[in-house]
């Protein structure tokens, strides 16, 4: 593996996790060499100034589409990476369901050199659990982790690996290669023409509904087989009340299973169907004010180990037709940090040492990423996210760095702003631009 692109820049005037005075931290060839006041940077660093913005550790998204390869008219890893760096972020996991599907090292460890070459975030290709997505035979994992990539999570998210058998082989795979599988949860069986949660929204829009049986059977079913298999799984997009009973009673029997939320399963709810503006599909579905409220809560107990986008680009064709037929997804990368200020830090469930904690410490652990996630102290990576949390700003999809439009956010206002994001001590990412 090659040695990633490091640098020098003098970060002035922030407060890391937003305590106490302002201080400027210095990050010499990729590392932080000092934390104090007025210090001066060395000839040929770069410079920040803060304007005393709060400073967390660079921000770690496991769940990410970047639709390369094959999809290159959506997104690419050049412009997600650009959106991934503008929203804080100083890794991604790229999710497999690419065309071809990344089912082997030949593609995982291209999407991993795309990335590094651009260099603006980390890009960590997802493997599928299965060859092709199809839910049939294992794909090669062994080869994808031993790749340069050094695949380290898989999943074949977009499908749900259904078969007990299969992801029972799977999970007792993935132990003897210390690798994490992460479970889209959704019994197919039960979400046949589903495209709405199931609930009184979409029983009055005529909209075919997902139950929330089909998320949780697959979490209880996955928790077991993680117990018995002794090892650990992860489940994508946590988006019931029920999914949060069943991780809480899973930890307390000491199974390892982690799970993340998106943004928008924290925010929004199935009332903005009534629309039929199918912006607002998406898998799983937008729940009710309880599971919000439920997810919420969680987050900020822990139980929700993380935040994860679930950034989801579609082209304005695959929007722009009737509900039932456009795809589901949404964007979350540029507007994911102001949304957990608006509906954790706002409402005094998280400090910034919590957004810290669901944003980058656990993502980083969870997947076992040795340089992301660490605390902001002397000899710590320096890969960092500045928040200006008083700075507000208006979506406007044009103006996002992703090659798609569809954000739920239009036109709302977004209560705080990343203002700069360094990776290894390279800017790469100042007001509203990214850098390289
Ligand atoms: N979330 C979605 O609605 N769509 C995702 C797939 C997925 O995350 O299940 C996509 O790839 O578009
Ligand atoms: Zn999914
Ligand atoms: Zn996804």
């Amino acid at each position: 593996m090659s040695i990633p692109a490091t640098g020098s820049v003098l970060i002035a005037d922030v407060r890391p996790y937003g305590e106490g005075d302002p201080v400027d931290v210095l990050v010499v060839d990729g590392r932080i060499a000092q934390i104090g006041a007025d210090l001066s940077a060395p000839d040929g660093a770069d410079r920040i100034d803060g304007g005393g913005a709060v400073l967390l550790p660079g921000f770690v998204d496991l769940h990410t589409h970047l639709r390369e390869p094959g999809r290159e008219d959506t997104e690419t890893i050049r412009t997600g990476s650009a959106a991934a760096a503008l929203g804080g972020y100083t890794a991604v996991f790229a999710m497999a369901n690419t065309d071809p599907v990344a089912d082997n090292s030949t593609i995982t460890d291209n999407v991993w050199r795309t990335g590094r070459d651009i260099g603006l975030v980390d890009v960590h290709p997802v493997g599928a659990v299965t060859v092709g997505l199809a839910g049939t035979q294992l794909a090669e994992m062994g080869m994808m982790a031993a790749g340069v990539a050094g695949v380290r999570m898989f999943s074949d998210d977009g499908k749900c690996v259904d078969d007990p058998l299969l992801m029972r082989r799977a999970l007792e795979y993935a132990k003897s290669l210390d690798v994490l599988i992460a479970q889209h949860a959704e019994e197919p069986r039960l979400t046949v023409g589903a495209i709405a949660h199931e609930g009184p929204n979409a029983a009055r829009l005529g909209l075919t509904g997902w139950p929330r049986a089909a998320e949780e059977s697959i979490v209880i079913r996955d928790a077991l087989l993680a117990r018995d298999a002794g090892t650990r799984v992860h489940i994508c997009h946590a988006s019931t009340e029920g999914t949060v009973e069943l991780l809480r009673w899973a930890r307390e029997q000491g199974i390892a299973i982690s799970a993340e939320v998106t943004p928008h399963h924290l925010l929004l709810d199935d009332s903005r169907l009534a629309t039929y503006d199918p912006v607002n599909k998406v898998n799983p579905p937008l729940r009710e004010t309880r599971d919000n409220d439920a997810l919420r809560r969680a987050l900020a107990d822990g139980v929700i180990d993380c935040v994860a986008t679930d950034h989801a680009p579609h082209a304005a064709q695959e929007k722009a037709c009737e509900f039932a037929q456009a795809r589901p997804g949404m964007l979350g990368l540029e507007t994911a940090l102001p949304i957990v200020v608006d509906t954790m830090v706002n409402p005094g469930l998280l400090d910034w040492r919590g957004v810290a904690r669901v944003m980058s410490e656990r993502p980083a652990q969870i997947v076992g990423l040795a340089d992301q996630g660490r605390p902001i102290e002397v000899g710590e990576p320096g890969s960092l996210t500045l928040v200006d949390p008083d700075r507000s700003w208006v979506v406007r999809p044009d103006e996002l760095a992703s090659l798609s439009r569809n954000t739920p956010y239009e036109a709302m206002t977004m209560p705080a702003t990343v203002t700069a994001t360094v990776l290894r001590g390279v800017v790469t990412a100042r007001d509203g631009e990214v850098t390289r």
